[in-house]
């Protein structure tokens, strides 16, 4: 198919962005790695981490990256420690299109965002990010819903843009990409914190005030990187801080609420937060700021046992007092 949308990855968000998109009039290649899916989806059109939600005609599914081959822009919808090693396989079937990132995270082998890792298994590309306040569900019902499409190249951006919008995507386009991948990255971590308040019996104070300091680590660390204040107060940013923090439709909120109660979380979802909390570290580390990213740390430091979430929480509440 000339010019279909190209997505890889037919997880909740890749399913769901092929539902929408196939909705606005596109015709949409949803590639997965596993034939039995694969068939399973030809077969029923049915998307099984969707609650049964239904694919569209003009989506075709395949196995097969080569068919591919004729979609300008590929979006990439696998977790983001999946992400380095899904190029090095298909960097050969990728070079020289527009690839969208949709994952939210750092990879810990790297520390690099989902950018990073495009530009360097395929220099030839055009990486971009999709990114902001989406869940999966929503966009397969066909909510309305607002993203953030972020990259360099202003007029590979505006295209990319023009082809992804219709009445259920609504893009925004954004030259920061740091700042939008930060701010998609960040914000998973400060909902696993949420979550750890709320599942601990905080309270709703608790909660506000977590995300008002996470926010304000969140700010303070990308803008160091290189990032602008304003995207981190956009969509990508503060819009999917604020979902992701405050529904227990959220991966990670849920993945902190279980730890604040002392139960077990479930270890088969795609929770970026656990990941990501440890890549931030090191490169916070690195930088010599670790300790201008206290929640961002804390969060490390109780999702790999190296402190309790009684003891996060009294270090949080003793540092030094300072201004705002
Ligand atoms: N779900 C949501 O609401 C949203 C998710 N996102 C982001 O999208 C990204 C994907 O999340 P989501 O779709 O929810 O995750 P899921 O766990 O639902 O799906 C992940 C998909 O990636 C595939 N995959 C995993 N590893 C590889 C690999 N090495 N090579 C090829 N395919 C692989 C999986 O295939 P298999 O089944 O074979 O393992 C599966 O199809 C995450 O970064 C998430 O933050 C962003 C916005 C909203
Ligand atoms: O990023 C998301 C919504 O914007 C999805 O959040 P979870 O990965 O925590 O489910």
């Amino acid at each position: 198919m000339n010019g279909a949308v190209g997505i890889v990855g037919a997880g909740a968000f890749g399913a769901a962005l092929a539902i929408a998109l196939a909705r606005q009039g596109r015709d949409v290649w949803l590639w997965a790695r596993d034939a039995a899916v694969v068939d399973h989806m030809r077969t029923t059109r049915e998307i099984r981490r969707l609650s049964g939600a239904v694919l569209p005609e003009n989506v075709s599914v395949t196995a097969d990256m080569s068919d591919l081959g004729l979609c300008p822009a590929i979006l990439l919808s696998v977790p983001m420690q999946a992400l380095g090693g899904f190029l090095s396989l298909h960097a050969g079937n990728l070079k020289d299109r527009h690839l969208v990132a949709c994952c939210k995270g750092m990879d810990l082998a790297t520390q690099r965002g989902p950018t990073g890792l495009i530009a360097s298994a395929c220099p030839k590309a055009t990486p971009m990010i999709l990114t902001g306040p989406s869940f999966a569900a929503d966009i397969a019902q066909g909510q309305a819903t607002a993203l953030t499409l972020a990259c360099t190249d202003e007029a590979a951006l505006k295209h990319v843009q023009q082809d992804l919008s219709g009445p259920i995507l609504r893009i925004y386009r954004n030259s920061d990409v740091i700042g939008a991948e930060l701010g998609g990255a960040l914000k998973n971590v400060i909902a696993i914190a949420a979550g750890i308040v709320m599942g601990a019996g905080l309270g709703e104070s608790a909660r506000a005030a977590l995300m008002t300091r996470g926010f304000a680590e969140m700010v303070r660390f990308a803008t160091q990187l290189g990032a602008r204040p304003e995207t981190l107060m956009g969509l990508s940013g503060f819009g999917d801080l604020v979902l992701t923090c405050t529904s227990d439709q959220s991966r990670n909120f849920r993945h902190g609420l279980a730890l604040g109660r002392g139960d077990s979380p479930d270890a088969s979802l795609t929770v970026e937060g656990v990941a990501t909390a440890q890549a931030i570290l090191a490169q916070a580390a690195h930088l010599g700021v670790a300790d201008q990213i206290p929640v961002t740390a804390m969060v490390a430091r109780v999702t790999t046992g190296k402190t309790t979430i009684p003891d996060a929480i009294h270090a949080l509440m003793s540092r030094p007092l300072k201004e705002e």
